[in-house]
Formats: structure tokens, sequence, C-alpha cells
């Protein structure tokens, strides 16, 4: 029976038997053949998709909460504050609430996803939206970690890193190897250094022979590491990552460097055209920055031809679908409305 990352993975993170463990049994997500889609991009890769939108909040954020809050708590914290584009704040509402912690979150004003909003909103954080975005409300949420006693839980937290970097570990447990590319959306970019952690890690200890080249993905109105600079006003329709000035920059592009992979970019285009494929050749809904890391693939193959028959290549779908219903009804085809009669239907179907 799965009982949470913390104690599957307890022998590679910093606990021990005081640390309380506050779980929503996040992890153990399922890492996904996608045959069909693979044939739609370059047949003969083998393409797998970790699909991260099955965490008990509909994210990967999950895995690195379970962190946080279990090492707030045993540290006597009484509150925890985070900045969010959604889903770190959907997380740490629901750990928090968990733990009986207060949750203070700072989203962007109306640029956050309504069934993210909706998440904070019931497990009870206190949901203040600001009139700036993801960055500025970074800065914020540091300066006041810094002055008051309440705890940071976004990724600067390292805890929160160290609790992601298990994505990796069951990567390489359910494939039996670790993969020769790995595909990853890049917003603040803590979700690429830990898992280039977790892959180091597991191949010091011997678990697996080698490692993957880190290839990350960002939005092309909000790609600060592609172009080199930070990006004032970010813009992109994959509101998870319309982040500008990422706090594991660094790790970011050190995961590339080291691994042998890069860091570049895919125009809102690219990333809903992923979105839509993804869904009617896998039946798999994840959210459109998840996307980016397909649109990677697709981008990869057609602009630089790379990979070769048999290369093993995993993306990770960082979010559930339903967490922007609103992009989904604007993307997908529009419903349409008919009478209640069964002849009009029969007319309208063709039959
Ligand atoms: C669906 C989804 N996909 C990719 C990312 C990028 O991961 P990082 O590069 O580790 O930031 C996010 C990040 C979201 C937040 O940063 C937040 O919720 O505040 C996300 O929600």
């Amino acid at each position: 029976r799965w009982k949470g990352v913390i104690e599957e993975f307890r022998e590679f993170l910093p606990v021990s038997d005081k640390t309380p463990v506050i779980t929503l049994l996040e992890g153990n997500t399922p890492l996904i053949k996608a045959n069909n889609l693979a044939r739609e991009i370059k047949p003969g890769i083998e393409l797998y998709l970790k699909f991260e939108g099955l965490n008990p909040t509909g994210s990967f954020k999950d895995r690195g909460m379970t962190m946080a809050v279990s090492k707030a708590v045993e540290e006597g914290a009484k509150a925890v504050i985070c900045a969010s584009t959604g889903n770190t704040s959907a997380s740490a509402a629901a750990y928090a609430a968990k733990a009986g912690l207060k949750a203070v979150v700072l989203i962007p004003e109306g640029k956050i996803a309504l069934g993210k909003l909706s998440q904070a909103v019931m497990y009870g954080a206190e949901v203040i939206q600001i009139k700036g975005n993801f960055d500025q409300a970074l800065e914020i949420v540091r300066e006041i970690g810094q002055q008051y006693p309440i705890t940071i839980v976004n990724s600067i937290n390292p805890y929160r890193l160290q609790g992601q970097k298990t994505a990796a570990f069951e990567i390489c447990e359910q494939l039996g190897r670790a993969p020769d590319y790995h595909f990853i959306p890049v917003g603040n970019a803590g979700n690429i250094t830990a898992y280039w952690m977790g892959y180091k890690e597991y191949y010091e200890a011997g678990k697996v022979d080698s490692k993957p080249k880190m290839c990350g993905w960002q939005a092309a109105g909000a790609a600060p590491i592609v172009l080199g600079h930070p990006v004032k006003n970010p813009e992109t329709i994959a509101t998870a990552i319309r982040i500008g000035n990422p706090a594991s920059w660094k790790g970011a592009v050190n995961a590339a460097n080291e691994s042998g992979g890069f860091i570049d970019m895919v125009t809102d285009e690219e990333i809903l055209e992923a979105y839509k494929l993804v869904a009617r050749t896998e039946g798999i809904f994840c959210e459109p920055a998840s996307a980016a890391s397909i649109a990677g693939v697709i981008k990869s193959v057609r602009e630089k031809g790379m990979f070769e028959k048999g290369d093993v290549i995993v993306c990770t779908l960082t979010g559930h679908g339903l967490k922007d219903p609103d992009t989904a009804i604007s993307m997908g085809v529009r419903p349409v409305t008919l009478p209640a009669e069964r002849e009009e239907i029969v007319k309208y179907l063709g039959f």
C-alpha cells in the first residue's frame, strides 16, 4: 500500500523519526507509454509521459509540499506563505489544511487558472490577489518570510526540491533504467533542478547506470533563461509558467549543462498544438504549461532532427487539464446545441 513520498523514499530525504509526516498520499503517478503520440511525432522513439496531474491536488507540487510542510511542522511553524501562479498555492493550502497550519497565498490578479483558485479557496487559504505578476509576488514573500515568523514554501525552500526529486526515482523504478532524455516545462525552474538532483542521486546510489539529458522548455513570451536576461512582463497562455525571473535559474542551467541537455522555448501556438494532440491521441488531459514538454519533443524533431530509433524519452506532464477549464473550452471545438429531438441529432450526425 502506497504511503506517500516521504515513507517511500525516506533514505534519500532529510527526515528523521522526529519529522511528522504530513501526506495526502502524493506520488506513485503513472508513467504512461505514449505509442500513438510517438507515432505522430517520430515513429521509432520510445515516448513516456509522467502524468503528475494525478497527484492529490492535481500537480507535481504535492511532492515538494509534503516535505516543506512536514519540516515546517517539525520546526514549530504555525503558518506558511507562498507566491504562486496557482499550483503551488493549491498544494500549499491543501497540505497546510492537513497539518492544521494557516496558509497565506499571493497570486497575480486575474492570471490564475480557475481550477487552481477554486482549490486555494476551498482548502481555506488566505488568498491575496496582488496587482502584479508572480515575480513581484515572490519578492514580497521573500521579504515577509525574513521579517515574520511564517515559513516560505516556494521552491526557494530547499525541502521543496528534496520532495520533487522523488519523481526521478519513480521514473527509474518504473522504466527499470534512466531515460535517454527528460523533457520538462520550466517556470521558476525548481522542478528541472530537482529532477536532475534525483537522477544524479539514483546514479550515485547505483540504482541506475546512466543519466538523461535534461531538456527544459519555456514559453516564448516568458523565456528569461533562453534569452539570457529576466523578462519584465512575461506573457503566455500557459499561465503556470508565466515567470520572468526564475528563482532556480542557476539550478536549471546547471542541470542542462551537466547533463548535456539544453533549455529552449516553444510558442503558445506550439504549446496549444501539443496540448490538443496528447489529449486526442492518448486520452491524457494536461494543463497548457505541461504540454510545453511535448511541444519541445515536436520542435526537437522538426527543427533539430533529434532522436534515433529506440531513444527513450520521458516528458513530465506537470498538471491536470481540469486546472484550467477556460483555456480548454476556448481551445476546443465549440459544443453544438440542438433541440432535444432524436431526428435532429441523427440528422446533425449525418447517420
Ligand atoms: C503546471 C505547471 N507546470 C510547470 C511549472 C513550472 O515548474 P517550475 O519550473 O518548477 O516552476 C509549474 C509551476 C508553477 C508555479 O511556479 C506555481 O504554482 O507558483 C506548473 O504549475
